[in-house]
């Protein structure tokens, strides 16, 4: 969980690598659905340009499947599920062992979606100042041209932050009553990810203990 820029992909893809997980991301999933130009993919398309959640039952039908495919797996989602309606859809599929929560301010947020950058093919984001790629405007992996999503220009981004901020705080809540929700704030995704890194390695090692809300000092 976290509000667009907070630095989910950035995270998400740290975890994945360093723990061996399956990285499942709905913004990714939505892209490659409106790059193929079907139906849905052409629905899709009209909320996501004008920084809108996509429907609940346009977001499950999308997601589900693609988790019951690495069922089996230790996988970490990223940007699903985003209202309570999905939790509970995902919750009636399989139980989480933990949700982790990114805060970050306003001000951090919209300096760095300016500035953010995407291999749309792969999903690898890049920022001018965090992680420039090493040539500018290309990806570092397969030197195709990266883009600057539309729903990261300003107009756009308003709208998205007022939308995670109400959608947001029920499935907190929800995650919070299960007893599987661990926030992290701050402003630096380096000084952030020893926190979590701790935490999910200390999970790892005893995977039954109970899940605790920790919050960064
Ligand atoms: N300056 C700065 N940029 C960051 C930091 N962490 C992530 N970014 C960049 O901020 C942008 C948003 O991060 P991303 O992981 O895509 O966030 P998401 O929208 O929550 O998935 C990307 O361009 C990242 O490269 C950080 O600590 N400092
Ligand atoms: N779980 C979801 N439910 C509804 N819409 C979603 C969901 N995930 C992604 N989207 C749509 O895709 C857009 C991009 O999502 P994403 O790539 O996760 O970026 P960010 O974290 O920057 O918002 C969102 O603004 C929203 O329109």
């Amino acid at each position: 969980m976290g509000p667009p820029g907070s630095g989910k992909g950035t995270i998400s893809r740290r975890i994945a690598q360093s723990f061996g997980l399956q990285y499942l991301s709905s913004g990714h999933y939505l892209r490659e659905c409106i790059a193929a130009n079907t139906e849905a993919g052409v629905l899709v398309k009209t909320y996501v340009e004008r920084g809108m959640l996509v429907p609940d039952h346009v977001m499950t039908r999308l997601m589900l499947p693609r988790l019951e495919q690495v069922i089996g797996h230790s996988w970490l989602l990223d940007g699903f599920p985003r209202t309570l309606p999905q939790a509970r859809e995902l919750n009636n599929l399989c139980q989480l062992d933990m949700v982790i929560n990114l805060t970050v301010p306003f001000e951090t947020l919209k300096d760095r979606l300016s500035e953010r950058w995407v291999h749309p093919a792969s999903g690898r984001v890049y920022n001018m100042g965090f992680n420039p790629p090493l040539v500018e405007g290309r990806d570092d992996i397969t030197g195709e041209p990266l883009i600057h999503h539309d729903d990261d220009k300003p107009e756009a981004l308003m709208a998205r932050l007022r939308i995670y901020k109400d959608v947001a705080k029920p499935v907190i809540d929800f995650y919070k009553s299960l007893g599987i929700l661990h926030s992290f704030s701050g402003t630096d995704t380096d000084r952030i990810w020893p926190y979590i890194n701790t935490v999910l390695t200390n999970k790892m090692d005893t995977p039954h203990s109970d899940a605790r809300q920790t919050q960064t000092p």
